[in-house]
């Protein structure tokens, strides 16, 4: 995986962003130089993963100020990335740091302040990353150890480097364990209807590490066929008591993995935590357009790339984008803080302050 963070870095006093709606296809790099710009990115999916949106909305704040640091327009930047998507926390952690870093400052030095505010936010979730993936580590050589061939681990949608401005949260691990020559191989889930389980793939072949993709609807029967050692996914917002939300198919990997005795991880960094959301109950679960369970992009044959319409236009569908596992189908939560049972979050709650990751 990279060592910078190619999916977002400044530019002057631009920045510039991997388009994930082109991959895994095309590696198409846009350049932002507007709040509506990085709001339209964000909205969009062409940046996605709950710890990059958060990052990336911070840059958002920076272009916002540029020429005008006033109450007025922190404000309206402010709500209008708020309003962009309303599941992954570390979006709406990340502007409250950016308020806190500047609101108590004069217009004047806003601008330069929110660039640097941004980089921070950035710098500290890549090393959020860095100790997620030793803390997964040690938990995937214990699991390994005395069995024979290699660990089989299976994850959902993509948290990887893709979705964060490091090695990622739920691969981290995996690529922790690849570099420490830990025999891994990993059951990729495809992730209807956004596909992100394909950028999965496309990150684990570039860093070579084994694996396979699969239609989300198998993994019950590979757990069932005991093919599955470890699941470890990403999360959008994790509530007080460990409820979590994630892509969704997470709640039904996780309800297979308790019926198989499967160890079941989440993998996040303490902005993705939510001590003011009580429950999985109080977690807005984003809501997007029908017409990506109706549409799906892809390549022809002839190495197009197109979108192939599966349903009528009028066929209803609905599509919320995440889903809630609630924490006691959790085995733990693989944080920077190290690995907490998901009951037990409360033990870090007083750092997770602003100042924290
Ligand atoms: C470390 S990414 C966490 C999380 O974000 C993804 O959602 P999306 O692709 O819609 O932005 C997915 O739920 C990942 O698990």
């Amino acid at each position: 995986m990279p060592d910078t963070c190619p999916t977002l870095r400044r530019d002057g006093d631009q920045i510039v962003i991997l388009d994930q709606t082109r991959l895994p296809w095309r590696e198409t790099f846009v350049r932002l130089d507007s709040l509506d710009a990085a709001a339209a990115a964000i909205r969009d999916m062409q940046v996605r993963g709950a710890p990059l949106i958060g990052a990336t909305a911070a840059f958002g704040i920076a272009l916002a100020l540029r020429h005008d640091g006033s109450d007025a327009a922190l404000a309206a930047a402010d709500a209008c990335l708020r309003a962009t998507r309303p599941t992954a926390v570390n979006l709406h952690w990340a502007l409250d740091r950016m308020q806190a870093a500047l609101r108590p400052l004069p217009a004047i030095e806003r601008s330069a302040a929110a660039w640097a505010a941004a980089e921070d936010i950035r710098a500290g979730d890549a090393a959020a990353n860095a100790a997620i993936g030793r803390h997964g580590l040690a938990m995937l050589e214990s699991l390994a150890a005395g069995r024979t061939g290699p660990l089989q681990l299976m994850t959902h949608c993509n948290a990887g480097w893709l979705a964060t401005c490091g090695h990622g949260t739920a691969l981290a691990p995996i690529y922790a364990a690849h570099a420490a020559g830990l025999a891994i191989h990993v059951w990729v889930s495809e992730t209807r209807p956004r596909n992100q389980g394909l950028l999965t793939a496309w990150e684990l072949a570039r860093a070579g590490v084994p694996h396979t993709l699969i239609a989300d609807n198998a993994a019950g029967w590979l757990m069932a066929e005991g093919r599955v050692d470890c699941v470890i996914v990403g999360a959008d917002r994790i509530a007080a008591n460990g409820d979590t939300a994630n892509k969704v198919g997470t709640y039904l990997k996780a309800l297979a993995a308790s019926a198989h005795g499967v160890p079941f991880y989440i993998a996040a960094p303490r902005s993705t935590i939510d001590f003011g959301c009580p429950s999985g109950a109080a977690i807005p679960i984003e809501e997007r357009s029908a017409d990506e369970v109706r549409i799906v992009a892809g390549l022809t044959d002839d190495g197009d790339t197109a979108r192939i319409h599966l349903a009528a236009a009028h066929a209803a569908a609905c599509n919320p984008a995440f889903d809630v596992t609630p924490a006691g189908l959790l085995w733990g939560i693989i944080g920077e803080f190290g690995i907490l049972p998901p009951d037990g979050l409360a033990t870090i709650a007083s750092h997770a302050s602003l100042a924290g990751h």
